[in-house]
């Protein structure tokens, strides 16, 4: 099988972008500001077209109105240029089609060649798919069937999570799919990969001299990775009743920040040999044999009626769509064990949650402990070193170390010393989903999971899910606004560990040195 490579060139090729569920949340608030930012910074050549696709009604120029409130509301560049704005909106039309409805694709066909001529576009056609996933079958087969594949250029399809509710399920929807697409023409997206800091997390491990050496079971105690939000589930109750954190965080997002910190460094930086380490990583997880296993190394938690910053919260099972007996999971955390050389006996701690005080994802990477001998040691209990990779909100990394206190003898102070990328004024980092529109229009596969992944992460999953399915009396209620079930502690503190504060809520004794004035 051949698979594509980085290329690197800036702008993208020509291309028609079919974006189906153009009416939908993920459009409005994450695609149409991508594009663009894109455009803005020309990595869109003007040889463009997007097809907003979606069953209702809408004529171009509500389209168009559509698209500006969006990027007004949620884009990082302003669209106060008018000329600017004019000539951006131009390359967008509107279709009302049904997905299921054949004859529909047929006229898209034919539309799209009234905009390769127009637009001077080489029959490159990139279709991205914002709907549900039970959809992404049937688009598929009515892409070919209504003659979209025909055209001479590029065909791709870019595909929203979630990738299957299980491993069976995801198996299915790849088979369909692959009737269709060359895995090398499928990008399934995990927008995570798209963030800034997750694919800094290679250059901290692979460009820094006093990392790498380090980053093993010789050196390291253990990893926490922390997705925390402050939102409950806001409108996607249906959705997310029948998903959950696990599937919803954990199958993904975890999972593949997991892989960036475990794996060994890739052959080359090639799009295919990064994923193939990270997949040697989800198949050295270790599975939980049992559902013993399973209640000793995850919990799992759902958010009561509760408070944060003064504001009374409702409890899960009473918001929208959600059902009133829910045994749906909104916070999860696992101890994981990956069973390789580089990593026996390191715990991967792992937590998600909605509903908890502070929204932020960091990771950090706790060392061993100093030798008893050592001066210091002997009449201080000193903190462990930490480097810790701040995804978000803040975007960084800082290490803890201990130094002197200065004017006292024999007297350790931990020291945190900062940089805060995002501090710095001038850098406004893309959006993960502007990257991650821009790498599949250069038919760069690099930070989309490719099947293997998908299907391997979903087998470790599986085992939980099943667990929680034969015995529901695990599930701890966490009040809106705490850090979640006690449970989630006691995980580190039985291998006398503890989760470190998140997002700059350092403990009151460690001096900081940081480039964010703090
Ligand atoms: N929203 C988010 O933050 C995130 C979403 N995702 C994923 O992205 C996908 C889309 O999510 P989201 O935008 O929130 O969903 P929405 O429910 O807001 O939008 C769904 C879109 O699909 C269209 N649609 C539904 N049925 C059909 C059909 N039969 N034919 C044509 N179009 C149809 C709807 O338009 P109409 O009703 O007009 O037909 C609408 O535009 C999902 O897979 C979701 O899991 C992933 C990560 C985050
Ligand atoms: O994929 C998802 O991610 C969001 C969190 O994304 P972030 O970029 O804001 O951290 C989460 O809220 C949502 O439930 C999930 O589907």
């Amino acid at each position: 099988m051949t698979y594509n490579t980085a290329v690197e060139s800036v702008s993208a090729e020509g291309a028609v972008y079919y974006l189906f569920g153009a009416t939908g949340d993920l459009a409005r608030r994450k695609l149409f500001p991508a594009l663009f930012s894109l455009y803005k910074e020309g990595k869109l050549s003007e040889n463009f077209a997007v097809v907003g696709l979606a069953r209702r009604p809408r004529t171009n120029e509500q389209f168009r109105e559509d698209l500006y409130e969006s990027i007004v509301e949620f884009c990082r560049y302003k669209a106060d240029d008018a000329e600017l704005w004019s000539k951006f909106a131009e390359h967008f039309v509107y279709m009302s089609l049904d997905i299921n409805d054949v004859e529909g694709f047929r006229d898209l066909s034919r539309l799209s060649e009234q905009l390769d001529v127009k637009f001077n576009i080489p029959g490159n056609r990139l279709f991205y798919l914002a709907l549900a996933p039970s959809l992404f079958g049937p688009v598929s087969f009515n892409l070919r069937d209504g003659g979209l594949l025909e055209s001479n250029g590029w065909h791709r399809v870019v595909i929203e999570k979630p990738f299957g509710y299980d491993q069976p399920s995801a198996q299915k929807l790849n088979e369909q799919i692959s009737q269709v697409f060359k895995e090398e023409e499928i990008y399934r997206i995990d927008h995570y990969l798209g963030k800034e800091m997750v694919q800094n997390i290679q250059v901290i491990r692979f460009a820094n001299a006093f990392f790498e050496p380090l980053w093993n079971n010789n050196h390291i105690a253990n990893v926490q990775i922390t997705l925390s939000e402050t939102v409950g589930v806001e409108e996607r109750g249906g959705y997310y009743d029948k998903s959950g954190a696990l599937r919803d965080m954990g199958q993904n997002h975890m999972l593949q920040m997991l892989t960036m910190i475990a794996m060994e460094p890739p052959s080359r930086l090639h799009g295919e040999d990064i994923r193939d380490e990270k997949v040697k990583v989800l198949r050295s997880l270790r599975e939980y044999a049992s559902s013993d296993e399973v209640r000793a190394n995850v919990v799992r938690g759902q958010y009561s009626a509760g408070s944060m910053r003064g504001k009374e919260l409702p409890g899960y099972r009473e918001e929208d769509s959600v059902g009133e007996d829910s045994t749906t999971e909104t916070y999860f955390a696992a101890k994981v064990l990956v069973d390789n050389f580089r990593w026996a006996g390191v715990p991967f701690y792992i937590r998600t949650g909605k509903r908890l005080p502070v929204k932020t994802t960091e990771v950090v990477i706790e060392f061993k402990s100093m030798p008893q001998n050592v001066l210091f040691a002997q009449r201080h209990d000193l903190a462990p070193n930490l480097l810790v990779i701040r995804v978000n909100p803040l975007e960084g990394i800082y290490i803890k170390v201990n130094a002197k206190t200065p004017g006292e003898n024999n007297s350790v102070q931990p020291v945190a010393m900062e940089f805060c990328q995002s501090c710095q004024i001038g850098i406004n980092t893309p959006e993960a989903y502007e990257r991650l529109i821009h790498d599949a229009a250069r038919g760069d596969s690099t930070y989309f999971t490719r099947w293997d992944e998908v299907s391997q992460a979903w087998s470790f999953v599986d085992k939980i899910a099943q667990a929680w399915r034969e015995d529901k009396s695990d599930l701890k209620h966490y009040p809106a606004g705490s850090w979640g079930p006690e449970a989630a502690d006691r995980l580190l503190a039985e291998e006398g560990f503890r989760w470190w504060p998140v997002n700059g809520q350092e403990e009151d004794n460690v001096i900081w040195v940081s480039n964010s004035g703090k």
